[in-house]
């Protein structure tokens, strides 16, 4: 069976510095892999490339059968609908002059995917998804009035509510407090168990790769050295960098 994601030879470059170089990862449907890696080596710019964000110089990335990098209209629209990114600063990512039922229920007027009614129903199952609940207490607040950690919810609701079947999440944890991060990474696991959804977890934080993820694939300065089930990979490190990391790591708990 072909993989949901297949990343081949995928390099890309910024004013011809190499970013990303020969990368080559395939993920399958309801799949959890993290991408870890040092600051620079390359894992954001992976996933934006995924994302159609940035252009890659070589390479293929096909999704669900469809090359992204190719694709144009009816296809590209599909793409777009069944994969989502969630960043890193969920108040800089949301509209902030938007209420969470709209923020939620955008991609679906984006899509023009049901009529109101089925809107406000998919909205409210996705608050219920990620744990904002009861719904009605947050369907009309404003992202300056939910904490860091709510409004990280409300990015995955929002990343749900379309049904996607792959969910790039870079670095969702980062400026969240330790108790929220866990919290976080629990709720893509338990999407990804329930919504057979596959899950790219970047992250520098190697436990929390651990925790989220059943693979793990690591990048130093722009290529991926090791992959492999994330607890073998980071109990028995092959590559030097990993090894390394997990030192690190160690070093610092
Ligand atoms: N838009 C851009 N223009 C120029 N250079 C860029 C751009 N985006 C990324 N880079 C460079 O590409 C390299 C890889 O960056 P990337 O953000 O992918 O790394 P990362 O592994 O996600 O790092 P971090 O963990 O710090 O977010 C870095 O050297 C970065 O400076």
């Amino acid at each position: 069976m072909n993989p949901l994601l297949d990343i081949r030879s995928l390099s890309v470059a910024f004013d011809g510095v190499p970013a990303v170089s020969d990368v080559s990862l395939r993920v399958e449907a309801g799949e959890s892999i993290a991408l870890v890696g040092g600051s620079g080596a390359g894992k954001s710019t992976v996933a934006r490339a995924v994302a159609g964000l940035v252009t890659p110089t070589a390479g293929s990335i096909v999704f669900d059968g469809i090359d992204v990098t190719t694709a144009r209209g009816r296809q590209r629209r599909q793409v777009r609908r069944d994969m989502h990114m969630v960043f890193q600063d969920p108040y800089a990512s949301l509209p902030p002059g938007l209420r969470v039922r709209d923020i939620v229920a955008e991609p679906m007027v984006i899509h023009g995917l049901g009529d109101r009614a089925e809107r406000r129903d998919a909205t409210v199952a996705a608050l219920d998804a990620v744990h904002l609940t009861p719904t009605d207490r947050y369907l009309d607040r404003f992202p300056h009035e939910l904490s860091g950690g709510q409004r990280q919810r409300v990015a995955f609701a929002r990343a749900l509510v379309t049904r996607p079947r792959l969910l790039l999440a870079d670095e969702p944890t980062s400026g969240l407090d330790a108790s929220l991060r866990i919290g976080i990474v629990d709720l893509m696991t338990e999407l990804a168990g329930t919504a057979h959804l596959a899950v790219v977890h970047i992250t520098h934080d190697l436990a929390l790769a651990e925790r989220s993820c059943e693979n793990i694939a690591v990048m130093q300065a722009g290529r991926i050295v090791e992959t492999g089930c994330a607890k073998e990979v980071l109990a028995r490190p092959r590559h030097a960098y990993t090894a390394a990391l997990v030192a690190a790591a160690s070093g610092a708990h």
